[in-house]
């Protein structure tokens, strides 16, 4: 070795440029290390590493002069030939399935037992000249002409290791690429062609012995890796975009947010969840259940497992606060099925929402009372306009309404109604003698003792001052007569109860029938009142009804004492 480091030596553009590649990789490696922990990144660490490696030994082969000199640096590099696809294949395996944990010092070492091994063969080839046969000559009688390498069955060999793991890599993106979309597709499709490239430049090499600049063109293809993984850095951003992008969204968020592990631990929560919590360090892998507030009620909530994605309440009551809480799974689908990675847990405050749905609820049982109120007020002002306030007798207003109705079941049932005008008798003379308090109070007991004396259906009118009007629905005049003859007798007969004693009064009545005398309300009322008059005329105290109405006349009885 320390021959070949003596040596000659000479500068070449293949050596520039394997150098100008070796640089692009190192400051990759460099900016590596100042970026976040990513899945696989200790792999992708050491990945480069080899490349490194590969690309030193490869400008230190075309560099110096000698022929065993440039066969022992072709051997210096089978640690990083082998090692770049191991590692690659690592670093993909992490990647695609977010393995964040670092490879172990152990597990670096039992993946590097393999190319050390074929290290040591390639090394000890001029022993054996089974890695590189004899015929391994330069290409020209140049002083820094490259090799043309016979392979041996032991680079066949060791080919044979190192392509696997090509074949993995290719089937491992391949895979994300068919079950990612949008910008991950993207993603993963570039990591396929950063792939594919060197792998396809050591193919043709190896089989069908392309090179460029007369060496393997697999360390020079690194050059379209460190473009490709700077396009992936400063173009598509994806190690350090879109985590910064998500980790500033989730602290713009008002509402507190919760990234849970499959242990149910918390490690993430936007700043509104920590000032929720009062929290402002430690917190990270802490219990859910020990959350402060509401940690046990979201322990419980993510447990059941029929929660799915329907909302659930929860109140912090020390804040009078109220939260609608959504559980989502953070799924990745992975070779396996879908493997649930841990449970994102929003909170959206709806406080405000409920209080004014609590407010809209109250102001609509108000509304609801008061219509009510409104609406009982409307009655009795309507049921008052109604009624004639005195006796509390309906009045003429309602007279009409009530009439239409009886006369259209009367039509429909063919039930005849009687229809009587009823006038006191001197009540004039009752006023005079006793005062109109007295009237007023004889004129209450005479309502009182109509109402008393009819049906429920019956219905009875105050039209005037001491003049009634009775309907009688579905009675026939002869029945009318009877009964209203009746009426007026007992009236005669029962003292009426006053302010000044009982006093006795007469009544009288004139009696018609619908439809047969008349067919509509004023000629009814015209007719009554005519027979009325008569009654009057005949001696007060009776009933009159229109001539061949059964009996005209049925006389009453004493006259009013
Ligand atoms: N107390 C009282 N009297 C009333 C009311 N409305 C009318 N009157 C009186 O009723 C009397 C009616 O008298 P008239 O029309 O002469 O009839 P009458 O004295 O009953 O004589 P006849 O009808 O011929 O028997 C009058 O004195 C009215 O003042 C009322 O609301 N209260």
């Amino acid at each position: 070795m320390s021959a070949c480091l003596i040596s000659g030596w000479s500068f070449s553009a293949p050596v520039l440029m394997t150098l100008l590649v070796g640089l692009g990789v190192a400051l990759l490696a460099r900016w590596l290390r100042h970026q976040q922990q990513f899945a696989g990144s200790s792999a992708f660490s050491l990945m480069h590493l080899a490349i490194l490696w590969w690309l030193g030994v490869a400008a230190l082969e075309m560099s110096v002069h000698q022929q065993s000199c440039k066969m022992f640096w072709a051997g210096m590099a089978w640690p990083a030939i082998l090692g770049v696809p191991t590692f690659w294949s690592v670093f993909l395996w992490q990647y695609v399935n977010s393995v964040r944990s670092p490879l172990k010092p152990l597990a670096v070492t039992g993946l590097m037992v393999m190319p050390a091994l074929f290290w040591l063969l390639a090394l000890s080839n001029p022993w054996h000249f089974l890695f590189y046969g004899s015929a391994s000559a330069p290409i020209s009688s140049e002083p820094n002409a490259p090799i043309v390498y016979q392979h041996g069955p032991l680079f066949y060999l060791a080919a044979a290791y190192g392509y696997p793991f090509m074949i993995f890599c290719i089937g491992i993106t391949l895979r994300a690429v068919a079950l990612s979309s949008g910008l991950h597709r993207r993603h993963y499709l570039v990591f396929l062609i950063l792939t594919t490239i060197p792998w396809a430049a050591n193919i043709s090499y190896v089989a069908f012995g392309w090179t460029l600049f007369g060496f393997d063109p697999t360390p020079f293809s690194f050059a379209l890796t460190v473009a490709g993984f700077g396009w992936l850095i400063s173009g598509l951003r994806l190690f350090d975009l879109l985590p910064v992008a998500r980790h500033l969204l989730l602290d713009a968020l008002m509402d507190p947010v919760l990234v849970i592990d499959p242990q149910r631990r918390v490690i993430e929560a936007n700043p509104s969840a920590l000032g929720m919590a009062n929290l402002k360090k430690g917190w990270h892998g802490c219990a859910l259940a020990q959350w402060p507030h509401i940690g046990s009620t979201l322990d419980g909530m993510v447990q059941q497992a029929e929660l799915g994605d329907t909302p659930q309440l929860i109140s912090v009551e020390t804040r009078q606060q109220h939260f609608e809480v959504r559980v989502r799974a953070i799924c990745r689908s992975t070779r396996e099925g879908t493997v649930t990675l841990g449970q994102m847990l929003y909170l959206r405050d709806i406080t405000e929402f409920q209080r004014s749905q609590q407010q809209l609820a109250e102001a609509l049982a108000l509304s609801e009372q008061q219509l009510a109120t409104i609406s009982s007020l409307h009655k009795t002002l309507q049921d008052q306009a109604l009624r004639d306030p005195l006796t509390d007798l309906y009045n003429r207003r309602y007279l009409e309404e009530f009439f239409a109705r009886e006369a259209a079941r009367a039509q429909r049932d063919d039930a005849p109604i009687a229809l009587a005008m009823v006038d006191l008798d001197h009540f004039k003379r009752l006023n005079d003698t006793h005062g109109h308090a007295v009237g007023d109070d004889a004129l209450k007991a005479v309502a009182a003792f109509l109402l008393d004396g009819l049906r429920t259906t019956d219905a009875v009118f105050r039209i005037g001052g001491e003049e009634f009007l009775l309907i009688l629905p579905s009675t026939q005049p002869a029945e009318a007569l009877g009964k209203l003859a009746h009426l007026c007798e007992r009236f005669a007969d029962q003292p009426l109860e006053t302010r000044a004693g009982l006093l006795h009064l007469t009544m009288s009545i004139g009696v018609v029938h619908f439809p047969s005398q008349a067919s509509d309300l004023d000629g009814l009322m015209q007719q009554a009142d005519r027979q009325l008059y008569l009654a009057k005329d005949c001696g007060r105290n009776r009933v009159m009804a229109m001539p061949g109405t059964v009996q005209a006349t049925v006389s009453a009885l004493p006259l009013p004492r």
